[in-house]
């Protein structure tokens, strides 16, 4: 299931107002400064009225004059302030929208993870959540001031002349009648755009995460295609939805047109016959021009809104993904906490409904300290363990305890915090080297630091470095050799003094020198600590405490090297094939 397929309950618009809430007043603020600009425009066409009544009477004019440019500078000045105000306002609704968006991805379940597009997500904080800066003040200001600076105009018309009211508000409603049919175009293209740029962020996200496979598949022009064609889409669906935009705004236009060549026809008509007198048409055509601002504005709030509803559509599918409950950071164990016991008693597992069973009925324990290593042919679910463990998924039947204590009764960053997780392919971000270490634990000091370099056998790395820790090791460690990427994350998980450590060795052969260095580093850390290694290569768990055979979903033996060598076929097998076994048996 993608992301965009997550069904959407709450309607954009209350999601607008949750967005808003916070920053009612300063809204409010905003648009009544917006108000009093309209209001202050309002009275020029009442003093032009002045002004004319002045002339036609030989009255001298300079108190109309200076009104009039009193008014006109006041409209400048608030006008400005006011779209200052609001401008800020809008940032600030962007800022919450950017700011819920984030910590809540951040605490997004790997299970949702697994079914989205990280790219796509990325575009919905920063590119979806730019379109709610225009949706607050052009959509709900405009949709605020336009509407009230809108009826005022045209209670003002009607208080000059009800006839001529009625044949501008003829003409208004053919306009709205077309808009009905052009503002849900919008919507959808403007929908169909940022989709198209969430498919951007996406392949963005997946190429730059694996240039290296691409140039040297020779990818270049293929992944080429992909984004241009992302690119194409999105500017195809804008084009569109300004196409609809423009036809919009220009129906408004318009619409103020024929009603001032109306007003002009049958005003003129009805000065002709006395009804009116010059100065009351020339103030009603005032408003008539008057009139375009606020209405320009009502039809400008519902077409942004169009845009803003399909922002406010795809930042709700995000937030409506599964997350873990919000928490307070957990303290980290104390040094010298006791190392954890854990267990697994008959786990079921599947990734989702419509895949095979990973786990079919897991059982083992491991007591506290010492090593524990996973083996077994590839697929046989060993990573899934760890990801168990972490509480990444949860199983579908049978428990799992650490302490004794079943995981779902830990809470989630107490249980974290106990364990320190090493990935397989053991990402390093980008940073200094000590960035890099103090992820998990910011506050280590340096003596600590200098311990878990020595343990990791990282302080010759460090040494030889120029910057030494402040080294940066580009972006993903790119700077580092496999083996070092390894051991930075290592150190970075013994920062946190775990009680269990997961160790999921890297598939690449690491060279002699570092894999023994691995090892030492491993059995160092057992001493102290529980730690769980998957496997790949033999070699560097012949020492373990104890060995899990896994295969098919299923714990197939449990002992020491020396034990599975003779008693299961697999493990033998296994040996066999790594060279292992023979030495082994050769010995008395
Ligand atoms: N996130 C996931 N979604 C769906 N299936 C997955 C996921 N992760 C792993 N699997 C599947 O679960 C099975 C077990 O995977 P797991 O990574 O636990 O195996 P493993 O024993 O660690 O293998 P290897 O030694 O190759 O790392 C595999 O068939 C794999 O395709």
């Amino acid at each position: 299931m993608s992301i965009a397929e997550t069904e959407t309950a709450t309607p954009a618009w209350r999601q607008l107002l949750g967005y808003v809430r916070p920053h009612r007043w300063s809204l409010f603020a905003g648009a009544l400064l917006s108000l009093v600009t309209g209001a202050t425009g309002l009275l020029l066409p009442l003093v032009a009225r002045g002004l004319i009544d002045d002339l036609s009477h030989d009255r001298a004019i300079t108190g109309a004059v200076l009104a009039m440019s009193a008014l006109v500078v006041a409209n400048a000045a608030v006008g400005a302030l006011g779209s200052y105000v609001l401008t800020r306002t809008a940032e600030s609704v962007v800022l919450g929208a950017r700011r819920a968006l984030s910590s809540y991805l951040l605490r997004l379940r790997i299970t949702a993870v697994d079914r989205s597009e990280p790219g796509d997500l990325m575009a919905r904080i920063t590119s979806d959540t730019t379109l709610l800066r225009a949706v607050t003040t052009d959509s709900l200001v405009g949709l605020g001031t336009g509407g009230l600076t809108l009826v005022a105009t045209v209670v003002m018309m009607g208080l000059v002349d009800a006839v001529l009211l009625g044949v501008t508000l003829a003409v208004i409603l053919g306009a709205g009648v077309v808009l009905g049919v052009i503002v849900p175009r919008i919507n959808k293209a403007s929908r169909q755009a940022q989709d198209a740029v969430g498919v951007m962020g996406s392949s963005l996200e997946r190429i730059l995460g694996a240039l290296r496979t691409v140039k040297a598949s020779g990818a270049e022009h293929w992944e080429e295609r992909t984004l241009h064609e992302a690119a194409q889409e999105s500017w195809r669906q804008s084009v569109r939805a300004a196409k609809w935009s423009a036809a919009a705004g220009n129906t408004a236009g318009l619409s103020m047109q024929i009603a001032f060549i109306t007003v002009l026809a049958v005003g003129g008509a009805r000065v002709a016959t006395g009804a009116i007198d010059v100065g009351t048409l020339v103030a009603f055509l005032l408003f008539v021009f008057y009139l375009m601002s606020p209405i320009q504005q009502v039809v400008g709030a519902i077409t942004q809104y169009q845009t803003g509803a399909a922002a406010l559509t795809r930042i709700e599918e995000a937030l409506r993904l599964p997350a873990e409950p919000a928490a307070e950071a957990a303290p980290l164990p104390s040094p010298g906490a006791e190392p954890a016991a854990l267990a697994f008693d008959d786990v079921r597992f599947r990734y989702a409904d419509d895949l095979p069973y990973v786990h079919h009925g897991v059982t083992f324990t491991v007591p506290a300290q010492g090593m524990t290593a996973f083996v077994g042919p590839s697929g046989a679910g060993k990573t899934t363990v760890f990801s168990l463990i972490e509480r990444f998924y949860d199983p579908e039947s049978g428990v799992i305890t650490l302490d004794g204590r079943d995981l779902n009764d830990w809470e989630l960053p107490r249980l974290r915090a106990a364990i320190g997780y090493v990935e397989q392919d053991a990402p390093v971000l980008s940073g200094s080297l000590r960035d890099n270490l103090l992820l998990g634990n910011p506050e280590a000091d340096e003596d600590a630091l200098a311990r878990v370099l020595k343990t990791t056998r990282l302080d010759g790395l460090v040494a030889r470095l120029p910057g030494g820790l402040d080294t940066l090791v580009g972006h993903r460690g790119t700077k580092l050799s496999g083996g070092e990427r390894q051991r930075v994350a290592i150190a970075r998980a013994l920062l946190r003094r775990p009680r269990l450590l997961l160790l999921d060795e890297a598939t690449s052969q690491l060279d002699a020198v570092n894999e023994a260095a691995l090892r030492d580093t491993v059995a160092d850390v057992a001493r102290t600590t529980t730690v769980l290694v998957v496997a790949h290569r033999l070699s560097t768990v012949t020492t373990a405490d104890r060995i899990v055979v896994m295969d098919a979903g299923r714990v197939r033996a449990v002992g020491t090297h020396r034990e599975l060598v003779t008693a299961d076929p697999l493990y033998a097998e296994l040996a066999a094939t790594q060279f292992l076994a023979t030495a082994d048996r050769a010995r008395p």
